[in-house]
């Protein structure tokens, strides 16, 4: 569904080159949750946003490569062409919701323009789907979170919301950038279980941006480890967890508190779990 072949993105800034992701390679299938891991500035978000045609700025350059979505090359699209594959087939639910939301609109219309963007409904069938995509991410009291604007909703909340957008028009992958970073621990998980809940019931593909391999035990089936723009390992998320074969990728296992020890033996089944279910939904 989603192929990345040999992508390779620089920037040009006024002190040089920066490589940031380098001949890269990625592949998700239908349903699958692929974790994208490594530390602060390895290019995990940089590859997310070329995917989504959203570098924003000029100094980047897409140096080798192609994003294939369904056979699609992304990268030969038009604007237009890019902006509507965006909408219908990839969601970007990214970490921090106070930017990604208008404080100046409540949240129903808000959702009631993404939605009659995407899907040419009238205002007040809009309305309805803004209210049932609230319940979708289990949102308390949705009717009356219709009318509140972004101040008035917990940071667990905004994420919702801005889960509840990515998802308004149905896409079939959702690119979630370290969706749970500015949230506490208790509300995070939730958040996680949000989006598993939504790939189990609407078999959406999730890119799960994140330094974390907790949240790789929690909820990925498969992994790819990157490290100053390169991809050093992938493969299953119960392989790698159990047997990383890079050092880089141990110390990342290893700085999961959670993961120590006979939380790292629970982890694995979890993992394991999850990609039968996966691989029964592939086949
Ligand atoms: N607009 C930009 N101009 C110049 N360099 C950039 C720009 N955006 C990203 N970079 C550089 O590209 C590299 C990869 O950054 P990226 O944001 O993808 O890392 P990351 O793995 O997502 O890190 P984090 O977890 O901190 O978000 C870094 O060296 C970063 O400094």
């Amino acid at each position: 569904m989603l192929e990345i072949k040999n992508l390779s993105v620089e920037f040009h800034t006024d002190g040089g080159v920066v490589h940031a992701v380098r001949h890269v390679d990625l592949t998700m299938g239908e349903g699958e949750i692929r974790g994208l891991v490594g530390e602060s500035g390895s290019g995990k978000s940089v590859t997310a946003m070329t995917i989504l045609g959203l570098l924003g700025t000029r100094r980047a350059r897409i140096s080798s490569g192609q994003i294939l979505v369904n056979g699609r090359n992304l990268l030969e699209l038009s604007p237009a062409e890019l902006a509507k594959v965006r909408g219908r087939q990839l969601g970007l639910v990214s970490q921090n919701a106070l930017s990604a939301l208008d404080p100046s609109f409540t949240i129903g219309s808000q959702l009631m323009e993404v939605i009659m963007w995407h899907r040419k409904l009238s205002r007040s069938e809009a309305r309805k789907e803004a209210l049932e995509a609230l319940r979708t991410v289990s949102m308390p009291d949705p009717e009356h979170k219709l009318r509140a604007y972004q101040h008035q909703l917990s940071g667990g909340q905004r994420q919702r919301v801005v889960i509840a957008m990515a998802l308004a028009a149905r896409p079939q992958i959702l690119l979630a950038d370290e969706p749970t970073t500015a949230l506490d621990a208790t509300v995070q998980k939730q958040i996680l279980d949000l989006l598993l809940q939504i790939n189990q019931e609407f078999g959406t593909a999730i890119l799960m941006v994140t330094h974390d391999f907790g949240v790789v035990a929690h909820m990925c089936h498969t992994v790819t480890v990157m490290r100053r723009g390169e991809v050093l390992e992938e493969g299953t998320a119960k392989h790698v967890l159990e047997s990383p074969t890079h050092p880089y990728t141990q110390a990342l296992i290893a700085a999961v508190p959670r993961l120590h020890a006979h939380d790292q033996a629970a982890a694995v089944p979890r993992a394991e779990r999850r990609l039968h279910v996966f691989q029964e939904a592939a086949l």
